[in-house]
């Protein structure tokens, strides 16, 4: 009997493996992070072998924690970061160079000579993204470019490319299953997302062979079994994939148009469904598929930001100012405020809604009497406020205004930030039971393609709330905190000199 589903979470940081029940409980969870590999200032890379021994290793390891049999999974979801470049060579499963992790800012003066070419309007118009070193298609290019043979390999078809959810699939399934899923596609900055299919003029514009792109199907659908000799003796049905914010958004029961989440993990993702509607943003933001269903594609606007919980792991790791995230709170607590000091994290330059691939981080209004608990606070405030600016933009570009946020991702478990997040919008924050709603969201995925749950409504009716932050800040407190916010972000821009 079919017991459990699945949920592989591939995220920039960690591999995680989830096993959820019929009543979308979580059985089991097993967790490893992976090397972050840092060869230049700006540049980011993984070692994607070590991605796929890190998933294989906490696969096996939720297996044996829980002692479930291998044939109670009905079926498998994957869900992972997106934008993550990884180019293998199809005979031998090797990838010809690290993984270009989506923060990577190697191809900044790629993504400059195609706007000089002027495709920005282009690249608008059919993937809804804007040109920024952040998505593959300028990655893939590089890799061409600047890997001995790369170029002469692909354009024989000897490589494939993939993101994460591709690369695990083709491993998962022995090397015999090529695909991705609308929501990735949508992140490649190659797919036309009106028309659904790569797009030629802009694989000519990148330089990129169509023959090493994977096929785009379903979010939902089988897409192959586990290969026996790998996946522990077991063919288990790969059945939904979807980038981890679109995989949260689903998690979140955001089915309808309107609906909105906001994920804290290394990033801050807010995405809002907007149904078959297309919003060409004119305030920042992405157009992005959702998932597609049944052939039928569902869109979304985001808010992509690109530092959050990763500002505390610099804390933890860089300052070394604290020994785990949570001691983020219990230090932040000490002090009122952050007494003037705003700490921009733009690390990797600045996402939604500023796009400045050249923007670096900065610390500012530091004074005499600045402790390390300022420091701290205003780096989780930088989550907060970096979110408001993203929310304006949402609520200009759709003219909803959300009568609250739906949150989740690691740093939710933050109280402090939560309070501070509500009281600066000025909106409930509404905290689910499940805050690995990521996972969750690919299992649905997965479950729903082989009737293991039978609909949306079903698992909507599932979503629980632990607890909601009621907005508690004079408007005046709240405007003189954000336009100090405004001033250091501006600081910022256009720091980088190539
Ligand atoms: N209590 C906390 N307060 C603030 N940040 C936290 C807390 N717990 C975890 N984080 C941050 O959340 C991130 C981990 O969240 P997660 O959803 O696992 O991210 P990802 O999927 O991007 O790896 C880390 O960057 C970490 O610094
Ligand atoms: O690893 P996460 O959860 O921060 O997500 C990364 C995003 O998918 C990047 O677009």
């Amino acid at each position: 009997m079919k017991k459990y589903v699945m949920a592989l979470d591939q995220g920039t940081t960690s591999c995680r493996a989830i096993l959820f029940d019929k009543e979308s409980k979580i059985v089991g969870v097993t967790q490893k992070e992976f090397t972050q590999i840092y060869p230049k200032a700006g540049w980011v890379e993984h070692d994607a072998d070590e991605i796929w021994s890190t998933q294989y290793g906490v696969i096996a390891e939720l297996i044996a924690k829980t002692g479930i049999k291998v044939d109670e999974i009905a079926s498998i979801g994957i869900t992972n970061q997106r934008e993550t470049t990884v180019v293998w060579d199809k005979n031998t499963g090797k990838p010809v160079y690290n993984a270009i992790v989506w923060q990577c800012r190697r191809t900044t003066t790629i993504c400059d000579d195609l706007k000089a070419k002027g495709y920005e309007d282009v690249v608008r118009e059919k993937t809804g993204l804007v040109v920024d070193a952040y998505f593959s298609g300028t990655k893939v290019k590089w890799i061409l470019d600047n890997v001995e043979g790369a170029r002469a390999k692909a354009e024989k078809g000897e490589l494939l490319f993939g993101t994460t959810d591709t690369w695990l699939i083709w491993k998962l399934t022995g090397g015999k299953v090529h695909v991705t899923d609308y929501s990735n596609a949508s992140r490649t900055m190659m797919f036309n997302i009106r028309e659904l299919h790569w797009d030629k003029e802009l694989l000519e514009m990148l330089d990129v062979p169509q023959k090493m792109l994977p096929e785009v199907r379903n979010s939902s659908e089988v897409y192959g079994n586990t290969d026996a000799g790998v996946f522990l003796g077991f063919e288990v049905p790969i059945a939904g994939v979807a980038g981890d914010q679109q995989a949260a958004l689903f998690g979140q029961a955001c089915y309808e148009p309107g609906d909105a989440k906001n994920t804290y993990g290394t990033g801050c993702f807010m995405l809002m469904n907007t149904g078959s509607k297309i919003y060409t943003s004119k305030h920042g933001l992405l157009t992005t598929i959702a998932w597609g269903i049944d052939g039928k594609v569902e869109y979304a606007l985001e808010g992509s930001t690109f530092i959050a919980g990763a500002a505390i792991q610099w804390l933890r790791d860089g300052l070394k100012i604290i020994d785990v995230a949570p001691d983020s709170e219990y230090y932040a607590k000490k002090v009122k405020d952050s007494d003037g000091v705003y700490f921009v994290p733009a690390f990797v330059g600045l996402g939604a809604p500023y796009w400045d691939m050249r923007a670096r981080g900065g610390i500012f209004g530091l004074t005499r009497g600045t402790t390390k608990y300022h420091i701290i606070r205003a780096a989780l405030d930088s989550l907060a406020y970096q979110t408001k600016d993203v929310l304006g933009s949402m609520e200009a570009d759709s003219g909803i205004s959300l009568k609250s946020l739906r949150v989740d991702g690691g740093a939710v478990a933050n109280n402090l930030l939560m309070q501070f997040q509500a009281d600066i919008l000025g909106t409930r924050v509404d905290r689910p039971e499940i805050i690995e709603t990521t996972a969750l969201g690919a299992a649905y995925l997965a479950g729903l393609a082989v009737g293991f749950w039978k609909s949306k409504e079903e698992l909507a009716s599932r979503w629980l709330l632990d607890r909601r932050f009621e907005p508690d800040m004079e408007e005046e407190k709240k405007a003189k905190l954000y336009k100090g916010w405004l001033k250091a972000v501006e600081r910022t821009k256009d720091w980088e000199d190539d």
